[in-house]
């Protein structure tokens, strides 16, 4: 079938491959001219034979409202646009009731696989009309990894359904690199362990704690094996402070992923205010002895 793909970046350029490679026509939008296959939005509609599917695959947020709102004006009725980005699932809804008062159908879909799904495929997850996704399941298809398409693909629900699940799969993805991230600061911490590297690696195979995760901290260890070319400095895009926000409106305890997602918050802090301000209180308590900030933040003294 014929696909329009808008946002041809790390995700997009692969995935036009992958469709491609399983013999659809795609017919690309970057802004980037060295490799876009259209001149313009509208040019890709113009390129395209209706009744149309556009998929969306641009950073979440406003340049994917602006983008859907832009198809809104080019698109028509019977055509359909997916949001494959990482939206929050709750501009679904707002996409598909504008999208729909002009008979455009809508389906979001949560994506997950990252560079690696030109090869490994994409596992997806969507949300929207049944009938909307027997329409574009031949690039479902071509987007998912072999084998059974219930192990790769989930039509999860209603529309926002797909960015809820990819949401909470992010949520999980935080809490999961988190534990690895930990035992792998106590076992260089330790010194018990005298080969991190070769330890962790053995977990591959076998083990409990087996996973695709692991097997990335594996390859990133075998290229540098204390992670010493890196700060440890975490950023988010958004998918983590949703889930817990959604894990407080349901009183849902989400520990694990909550303190994932601080741990990233504190990782971009050079000194903590909270715990200055818990040295103080220790220092007016107890008398306890604090470090003074001193030139340059770590490097103070200790006083009583
Ligand atoms: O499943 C995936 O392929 C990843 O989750 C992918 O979607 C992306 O790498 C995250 O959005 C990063 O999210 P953070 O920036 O929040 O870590």
């Amino acid at each position: 079938m014929q696909l329009g793909l808008v946002g041809l970046g790390k995700m997009g350029f692969n995935m036009r491959e992958r469709i491609r490679r399983a013999g659809h026509e795609v017919v690309g939008y970057d802004r980037n001219p060295d490799v876009t296959d259209a001149d313009s939005l509208a040019d890709m509609v113009a390129k395209l034979e209706a009744p149309r599917v556009v998929w969306v695959m641009v950073p979440a947020g406003d340049i994917t409202r602006q983008t859907i709102a832009e198809l809104g004006e080019l698109l028509a009725e019977g055509d359909l646009v997916i949001d494959g980005g990482n939206s929050r699932f709750t501009d679904d809804t707002k996409n598909a009731e504008a999208l729909g008062a002009k008979g455009i159908g809508y389906l979001d879909c949560g994506v997950s696989g990252g560079v690696w799904g030109l090869e490994n495929g994409y596992g997806l997850m969507v949300g929207g009309d049944a009938a909307h996704v027997e329409r574009a399941m031949p690039i479902f298809d071509a987007l998912r990894p072999e084998g059974p398409r219930e192990e790769g693909f989930a039509h999860a629900g209603k529309v926002g359904a797909g960015h809820f699940a990819k949401m909470v799969h992010n949520g999980i993805e935080y809490g999961l690199m988190q534990a690895y991230a930990e035992g792998f600061e106590l076992l260089e911490a330790s010194k018990v362990v005298e080969n991190v590297p070769a330890t962790i690696k053995a977990w591959q195979r076998g083990t409990v704690v087996r996973s695709w995760l692991l097997d990335l901290l594996v390859r990133a260890l075998e290229s540098d094996p204390e992670l010493d070319d890196l700060r440890g400095h975490v950023e988010d895009s958004g998918e983590g402070r949703w889930t817990v926000e959604e894990a407080i409106n349901h009183a849902v305890p989400a520990p694990v992923i909550s303190a994932a997602l601080f741990a990233r918050f504190a990782s971009r802090q050079d000194d903590s205010p909270a715990m200055r301000a818990v040295a103080a209180l220790r220092n007016q308590f107890g008398g306890h002895a604090v470090v003074s900030a001193g030139p340059s933040s770590g490097s103070g003294t200790t006083q009583s």
